[in-house]
Parts: C-alpha cells; sequence; structure tokens
C-alpha cells in the first residue's frame, strides 16, 4: 500500500511528518530554513508555490535518484494572506477576520530531484463560525495558534471553529494526501 522511494521531507513540521508516514514506508527529515516574503505583486498561489519549491530546493539530495519533498501553507482572504501570527495582537486581528467567514487554505508541494520538479498546488474552502473576542484570546493562550498559518489548527481546538470545509482536509493541516501521493507515484516510476 505504502509508496518505497529515496526520499527526504524538507520540513520541520512534526504533522507533515505524520501524514507521510501514511504514504511512504521510510524518510528522512531535513528541515530547510528559507526567507519566506512575499515578493511584491506577487500573487497568493505564485508565493506559495514558490516557497515550496525553495524549501524542496534548499536540500541538496545526497545521493542520485533521492527526491526531497517541501511543501508550505498559507491562508487567504479577499487579498489578504495570513501567515503563522507573529503575537497574540497579530493572531486576535487574523482570527477577528476569519470569524464568520469563508477563506481559503492553500497548501503547496513540490518534489526535487536536483534536476526536475514536480509540483501541486491545492486549495481548500473553509467557513468558520462566529468566534467571540473572549474565545479568540483564550485559544492564543492554549498555544496552539502559534506556529500554525492562519493562528489556527484545525486538527485541535480549532475542529469546533469551522461550519463547512470544501477540499482537502490534510492539506490544511499541511500536505494534501491524495495530491501528494499521485506525486510520488508519478516520481516513484522515473527513479
Ligand atoms: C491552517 C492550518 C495550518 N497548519 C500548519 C501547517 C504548517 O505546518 C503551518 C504553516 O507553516 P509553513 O510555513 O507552511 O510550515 P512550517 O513552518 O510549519 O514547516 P516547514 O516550513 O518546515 O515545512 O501551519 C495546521 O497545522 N493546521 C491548520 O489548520
Amino acid at each position: 500500500m505504502k509508496l518505497s522511494l529515496p526520499l527526504v521531507l524538507a520540513s520541520q513540521s512534526p504533522r507533515r511528518s505524520e501524514l507521510l508516514a501514511q504514504l511512504v514506508n521510510d524518510f528522512s527529515v531535513r528541515a530547510a530554513h528559507i526567507d519566506e516574503v512575499r515578493q511584491a505583486g506577487e500573487a497568493p498561489a505564485d508565493y506559495v508555490a514558490r516557497l515550496a519549491r525553495e524549501k524542496a530546493q534548499a536540500i541538496v539530495p545526497l545521493a542520485p535518484g533521492q527526491w526531497v519533498l517541501g511543501s508550505d501553507t498559507i491562508v487567504t482572504l479577499g487579498q489578504q494572506i495570513f501567515e503563522k501570527p507573529v503575537d497574540e495582537q497579530d493572531c486576535i486581528n487574523m482570527l477577528s477576520q476569519l470569524s464568520g467567514q469563508t477563506h481559503q487554505v492553500l497548501t503547496a508541494v513540490a518534489l526535487c530531484n536536483g534536476q526536475q520538479i514536480h509540483q501541486q498546488t491545492v486549495t481548500t474552502q473553509v467557513t468558520f463560525r462566529q468566534l467571540s473576542e473572549a474565545e479568540i484570546v483564550a485559544y492564543w493562550h492554549t498555544g496552539e495558534p502559534a506556529d500554525k498559518a492562519g493562528g489556527y489548527g484545525i486538527q485541535g481546538l480549532a475542529g469546533s471553529f469551522v461550519a463547512h470545509i470544501s477540499g482537502s482536509y490534510s492539506a490544511v493541516v499541511g500536505l494534501p494526501l491524495c495530491q501528494t501521493q499521485q506525486l510520488l507515484k508519478a516520481v516513484s516510476k522515473e527513479s
């Protein structure tokens, strides 16, 4: 059922490791440290795809045929992009705007072997119920929002904020299982 291929996950995210372990028998993990700065005029889909690609390219494959997987997740609401909140006020600002609204979660995956790149971006629509400010503040103090795009984790306490989701749940958590499996299957045939 699981795939076997020489693979490195270029991520510090424990969620991405857990999700990838559902698809692949064995892989190593090396965090990719890149600057996550949006270029002037860069569209959200271009930005998230570039970050996933840069993470994959930041790790040099150790052996010929080895693939490196990079991924990035952002939250968008209208023209705004929400990444990880820098502090409590930033998180309150993000979650207040997400309250009672439908936003998009974009997760990009890139697979690179030093020569070729295969990549895909998955968009999921998430609708939050109304959140009170007291609830948002209490949620910040659980510690859960700090390392998550948009300041929430659907897989944790913020699961109860979600009135509706359309798309890929695993992509919101950080790695779209179905689409990543398709990419991995395609490159397995090449390696
Ligand atoms: C919206 C949402 C995001 N997230 C996470 C997924 C990503 O780990 C994180 C967004 O930050 P990213 O910069 O995409 O990833 P990361 O810094 O955690 O890990 P790395 O760059 O090393 O791969 O937010 C959740 O866990 N649950 C959610 O509901």
